[in-house]
């Protein structure tokens, strides 16, 4: 069994994520800030790939004083479950994902990890090892859903994202677009990794809503899961 997987991410209008120095870059406005605030406060986990924290540093906390209200008056923590996707546990451990706001937070670890940096880890978080060399997902995704994720958040990065779709564990994807070119042929996308190349291979997507939003768009896909060939 596994939770009921959305990706939510910013993408610009050649659809990077940031810019090949892997900097973090303001796509979307006020507006969509809220919007994800509310989608983070909504669900039971978030998750991202160690990338996105060596890039970026999130805390990836609720920020809105009355969506964490909302949490605990429903008996949950200030925020959700962080995951973080890392075989090697390199996590910093003075990451913001470890040490800002109350939660639980889960570095989930490959088995080839190194055993000190699982030990530093555990003094921050829960440690998972599934896999041997990379996170084994599908085994991540059935221990977060045994610990009680039934909503699980992934705000990126284009590397885990793929996999994640590349394994057909994604549910739902929402993008913002904004009114920007980042351009480069390096810059993250929404999905990187090898990609599929057989027609049939290719995820089937079924557009959910569209909504124009400040000076971009929000789309939200539904994934096909039946059309798609096992791979
Ligand atoms: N605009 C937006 O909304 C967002 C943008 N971003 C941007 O994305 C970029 C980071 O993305 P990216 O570099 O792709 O990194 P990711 O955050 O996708 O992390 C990828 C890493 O996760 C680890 N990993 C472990 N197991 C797996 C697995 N089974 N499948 C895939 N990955 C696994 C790997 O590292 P290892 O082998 O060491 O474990 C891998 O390199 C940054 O530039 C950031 O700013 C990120 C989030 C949102
Ligand atoms: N929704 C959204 N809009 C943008 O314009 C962005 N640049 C991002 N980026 C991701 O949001 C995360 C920030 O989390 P915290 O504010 O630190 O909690 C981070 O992962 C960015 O890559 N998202």
């Amino acid at each position: 069994m596994r939770p009921y997987v959305f990706v939510n991410v910013a993408m610009s209008a050649d659809g990077k994520l940031s810019t090949r120095e892997r900097r973090q870059v303001k796509i979307s406005g006020s507006i969509d800030f809220r919007r994800v605030d509310q989608i983070k406060a909504g669900s039971d986990a978030i998750m991202v790939g160690i990338g996105t924290v060596l890039a970026d540093d999130p805390s990836l906390t609720v920020k809105d004083p009355e969506l964490k209200a909302g949490r605990a008056a429903r008996g949950e923590d200030e925020n959700p479950i962080r995951v973080v996707v890392d075989s090697r546990g390199r996590t910093p451990i003075e990451a913001a994902i470890l040490n800002k706001g109350s939660g639980q937070r889960i570095v989930a670890v490959a088995g080839e990890a190194d055993e000190k940096n699982r030990e530093l880890l555990r003094e921050k978080a829960d440690v998972i090892t599934t896999g041997t060399e990379s996170v084994d997902l599908p085994a991540l995704l059935d221990a977060l859903h045994a610990r009680g994720v039934r909503r699980l958040m992934v705000e990126g990065g284009g590397t885990l994202i793929w996999s994640l779709i590349k394994e057909d564990l994604v549910d739902e994807i929402q993008t913002f677009i904004g009114n920007m070119v980042i351009g480069g042929k390096d810059a993250p996308t929404l999905a990187d990794g090898e990609g599929f190349l057989a027609a049939q291979d290719f995820v089937g997507l079924d557009l959910a809503d569209v909504l124009r939003m400040e000076e971009g768009i929000l789309l939200t896909w539904k994934v096909r899961h039946q059309q798609r060939s096992i791979l």
